[in-house]
């Protein structure tokens, strides 16, 4: 296998693998927290909601609002350059094609709901999957303020058209992690534990993207065009947020704190102003879930969440 499809996509693996990021630093404060939150639906559907609307307010004097776990998956848009995987010398693609396939976050301690954050990046995996290439960018953030380390995102994009940058007859794959560091799972056939609808609103996208991902694909109709959708779709974080707003609420009592770590795949696009259908299954100490959009009946995410303890009256 040799160059790829689209002219300008070359990938050089070599290059990619050794590229450095300069570490980062960014702080964020409770309004972000709180805008990320109503992003992802929070308080959507009920405004007063005794799960929710602690993500947003103070409610009944607590000091901190919470913080929803995928809050975390912001981090790795917060470098100074942007997205982190432009002028990655040696990673040639054409931008307007690129697609978020998956996000693996951990949690390692409670996320402050305000707070100073050191991220360090790497190229995690690299693969050939002919018709296009798949990039893994490793993000770990640590507290300013003690060192400490807060939470590891790993996002997995896929380059429509950049693959065929293998040099040998099998097709290159690399990864710097274990594999077995993400649970294989398949979705249960039996009937789901909760299944939860929601639908998100018109503007998502335009709420969502104010929490740092301009990626005009999600608000740019000629842009979307050229990208091969019909209209702006949502950016897959916002889907996943979504989702892991749901499980903490079916599973965790609304307490955002109790989730370990967090797994999802893109199926497929949504567009903004569709209805998400959840179906979770408890396999505790993890929640495997399947989210379809109602207007299309397509399966669009599927993976797991991992929660430190499940309440007993599950
Ligand atoms: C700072 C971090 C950067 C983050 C990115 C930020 C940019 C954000 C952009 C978005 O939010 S875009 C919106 C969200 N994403 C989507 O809507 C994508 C939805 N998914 C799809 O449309 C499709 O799944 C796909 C990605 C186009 C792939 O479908 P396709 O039919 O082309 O693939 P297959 O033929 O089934 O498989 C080929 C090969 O690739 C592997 N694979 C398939 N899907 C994914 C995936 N989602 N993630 C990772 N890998 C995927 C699949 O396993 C096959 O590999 P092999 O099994 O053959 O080895």
């Amino acid at each position: 296998m040799e160059s790829s499809s689209i002219s300008g996509s070359k990938i050089d693996p070599k290059l990619v693998l050794s590229h450095k990021f300069a570490e980062d630093e960014f702080s964020y404060s409770e309004r972000d927290v709180a805008i990320y939150a109503l992003g992802v639906g929070a308080c959507g559907a009920d405004a007063v909601d005794t799960k929710e609307l602690h993500y947003v307010y103070h409610r009944d004097g607590q000091p901190f609002i919470k913080v929803l776990p995928t809050f975390v998956s912001l981090f790795p848009f917060k470098k100074s350059n942007g997205l982190g995987l432009v002028d990655v010398p040696g990673l040639n693609y054409e931008p307007s094609l690129l697609l978020h396939g998956q996000q693996y976050i951990e949690v390692y301690r409670p996320i402050p709901s305000s707070g100073t954050i050191i991220n360090n990046a790497s190229i995690a995996g690299l693969h050939d999957k002919g018709k296009a290439a798949i990039v893994e960018l490793e993000t770990t953030s640590y507290l300013k303020e003690t060192g400490e380390i807060l939470c590891m995102n790993r996002s997995t994009v896929f380059l429509r058209g950049a693959g065929g940058f293998s040099d040998s007859s099998k097709p290159y794959s690399y990864t710097t992690y274990p594999p077995n560091q993400i649970f294989r799972f398949s979705i249960p056939k039996s009937k789901p534990t909760v299944v939860y609808e929601d639908r998100t609103q018109n503007s998502q996208a335009l709420v969502y993207r104010l929490s740092g991902d301009y990626n005009p694909l999600h608000s740019d109709p000629s842009i979307a065009e050229i990208a091969r959708f019909s209209r702006p779709i949502q950016h897959g974080l916002c889907t996943l947020g979504f989702v892991i707003r749901a499980v903490v609420k079916s599973f965790c009592n609304g307490e955002p704190a109790a989730v370990k770590s967090i797994f999802g795949r893109f199926l497929l696009h949504v567009y903004p102003g569709e209805t998400l259908v959840t179906e979770m299954w408890l396999q505790a100490p993890r929640v495997i879930y399947q989210t379809k959009v109602k207007e299309r009946n397509k399966a669009v995410l599927s993976g797991y969440v991992e929660i430190k303890q499940i309440p007993s009256s599950l």
